[in-house]
Order: C-alpha cells, then structure tokens, then sequence
C-alpha cells in the first residue's frame, strides 16, 4: 500500500491506497470537511443544485457520498453570492455528504452559444438571457469560495475534439497558467482544489500538463478533456499516458465518464473519481442501466412484464415496483416514472463501484472486470 503522505493543504488527501495486482486499480478513503468517502467512487451530478427527480434524503439512502454542482448555471441562476448568504450549497440544497463544483470552462464552452477566450479568461453569452458574460480563473474560483464545495476545480479551457496540435498545445499551457491562477486565488481553507490534465488526445501535450500541474503541487488532479467524442481506445491511451505521472497518494478524478464498461478500464489505469449525466439523463427517456447493457422500460415489451428491472437490484424501484408499472408511469408521463428509472439508474452506478471497490479490497479485481465486461453489451 502506499500510505497517506502528510500533505500540506488539506483535505483531499489520501489514507491508503491498495494496489491489486499489475493493475493499477486502488481502493482509497478521501478525506474532506463532510467526511470520509470511499474509492472508487461515482459521484451523481447535481448540475443546478440538485440532483434531477431525486432527494437528498435518497441520495444518501442510496449510498451517494459527494454530488457534483454547476459553477456555471448557479453563477448565472441564482447567483453565487446569494448561496453564500444563504450559508452555502451544503446549507441551499440541504446536502451534508460531500460536494464537488466544476469551475464552469467546460460548461461555458459546451453550453454558451458565443464565447472568445483570451489569456484572461472566456467572455460568453448566458444560455439563460443571452446576456454577456465573462469568467476568468479568478471569478470562478471566489464562485466556488462561495459556493463552499469540499473540493473546487481550477478553472480550464476542455479542448474540443478533434482540435490541431497546435491548438491543443497553447490551450494546454493557458490551462496550466490559469491553474496557477486559480491556486493564487484559493484562499478558503478546509476547501480542496484539484488541477485539472488537459493535452487534447496527444500524449507529449499529456505528459507535459500532467508534469506542468504536478510540479505545482494539487491536493488531487482531474483528468480533462475526454468524453468528448473520442473513440474509447483513443480516451484509453491518453489515460495510459496520464495517471502514471500523477501522485499515488493523491486522487484522480475522470470528468465525465460514464458507463460502465469505461468506469472498470479506468479503474484499471488508476482512477478514484467519475462523475457522468448519463444515468440521470437517460432515466428521463425510461432507459434503465443494468450489467447486461440497457433495458428500455418504456418498450412494449415490457407491457405485462411484473418483474421488477433487475431482480438482484437492492433499490426502491426494484425492490417494489414492477417492470410494467413503471412503463405505465413513464407512458403515462407521470413524474414518479422518471423517478424510479433515475433511483434505479442513480443506485446502479452507486452499487458498481462500491462492488469495484470490493474486489479491489480482495485482490480479485481482474477477475471482475473480465466477467463484468463479458456480460455486458456495450
Ligand atoms: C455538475 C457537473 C457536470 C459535469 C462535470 C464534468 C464536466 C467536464 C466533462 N464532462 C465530460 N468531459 C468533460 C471534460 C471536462 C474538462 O475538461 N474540464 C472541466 N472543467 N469539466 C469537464 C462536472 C460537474
Ligand atoms: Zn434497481
């Protein structure tokens, strides 16, 4: 094991970290000011202070440990100051598990229909007025001092795909600049912020973010830049050539991944941290996940079906509900439809990486991941 190594700021850090095998697959404990939380870990995403269709009290009977929020949407709607007054997003949305907000570049590159960036930062038009805006490492670092997350992210360009060498290369060192920018004006103690690895999908520009962030010293170190299109053996590499750079007492965050066969890959290569919309957002059209691949509720097929999703699944839906009911709900477009497939999908993902973590724990991890991959239909 490579045990916890005093770390100077803070809170992110690392207890243990059990290796398995030749892989790189580690069972940890993050530490933050709302407890101590388990890895592998999938994190639900809570984009505008809540987590779609569910509550804080599910979430925490469904075993969620943090939940990701939006840097983004809640400086534009309702305004970060006024968390702040109201004591902050543990306090708004009534959450005392951990906390996660992204820095808001990723959002303001995908959602923001007009944006330039500069060295300064990234000028855009909200997606909710069409009024200008303007975000820079600076501004969206005193958001999520407001927003009081245990863990903030640095603020960073996620390059699009595919993009040039040469474009990768200088967003890569701007990101890294305003990483320095965004440590510099990280002033709240007790609060964790993670660099975040860019490169685009070239390994040197890879190696040198990752170098670049770890010499400037991070609690724990996202990993940008994928799921964004790129075909998975491509995102696969990048991680190869990534995670070994980084610190093994320190976690990893994917951003943005996803199902589960890329979770038990990048399990594999090193990673603690995911966060995806995909559960939550395919639950809304009825799909649910399970380890054989997707099954859409809301078929036909399904019409008379008086099993629950999945029969060995330990959530409210299945343990009460039936296949048929449910597809009558979501034909019906009733709210709890969209409620039971997203509990189901929420506590799937949930399930999944505490039973990574597990086998991790017992050293039969790659025997999991084959019998896992072999069931599952992609
Ligand atoms: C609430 C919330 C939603 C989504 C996210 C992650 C959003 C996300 C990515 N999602 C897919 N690929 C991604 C890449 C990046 C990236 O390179 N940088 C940042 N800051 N975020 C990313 C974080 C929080
Ligand atoms: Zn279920």
């Amino acid at each position: 094991t490579c045990a916890f190594a005093g770390q100077k700021k803070v809170l992110a850090a690392y207890e243990e970290a059990v290796k398995c095998g030749y892989s790189g697959a580690r069972a940890g404990r993050l530490h933050t000011p709302h407890g101590v939380f388990d890895t592998p870990m999938f994190m639900p995403v809570g984009t505008q202070a809540t987590v779609k269709a569910v509550s804080p009290r599910e979430l925490k009977e469904m075993g969620a440990q943090i939940i990701l929020s939006n840097t983004y949407h809640l400086y534009l709607r309702p305004g970060t100051e006024l968390v702040a007054e109201a004591g902050g997003l543990h306090r708004f949305m009534d959450w005392d598990g951990g906390i996660l907000t992204d820095s808001g570049g990723f959002q303001v590159f995908s959602l923001g229909p007009l944006r330039k960036i500069t060295e300064e930062g990234a000028a855009f038009r909200s997606h909710i007025d069409g009024s200008t805006q303007f975000l820079s490492p600076e501004i969206a670092i005193k958001a999520q001092m407001n927003l009081g997350a245990d863990i903030i992210m640095a603020f960073d360009e996620c390059i699009p795909y595919p993009a040039e060498y040469q474009y990768a290369k200088l967003s890569t060192e701007r990101t890294t600049r305003w990483a320095e920018r965004s440590q510099k004006a990280h002033t709240r103690s007790g609060q964790a912020l993670f660099a975040i690895v860019q490169g685009g999908m070239y390994q040197d520009l890879r190696r040198v973010s990752a170098n670049d962030l770890v010499s400037l010293d991070f609690p724990g170190y996202g990993i940008g830049g994928l799921s964004v299109g790129e075909p998975k053996p491509v995102m696969y590499e990048m991680l190869e050539q990534t995670v070994p750079l980084l610190p093994e007492n320190k976690p990893r965050y994917l951003m943005g991944v996803g199902t589960p066969d890329c979770l038990v890959e990048a399990v594999r290569y090193g990673i603690d941290m995911f966060d995806c919309v995909f559960p939550t957002r395919v639950a809304r059209n009825g799909t649910a996940m399970t380890k054989s691949g997707r099954l859409v509720v809301k078929n036909a097929a399904y019409a008379k079906d008086f099993l629950p999703i999945d029969e060995n699944c330990g959530c409210y839906a299945c343990q009460n509900f039936s296949r048929a009911y449910i597809r009558h709900l979501l034909k019906a477009d009733e709210i709890f439809g969209l409620r039971l497939t997203t509990i189901h999908n929420l506590y799937f993902l949930l399930d999944f990486t505490k039973k990574m973590r597990q086998a991790i724990l017992e050293d039969r991890f790659l025997s999991f991941r084959e019998e896992f991959l072999a069931q599952y239909c992609k």
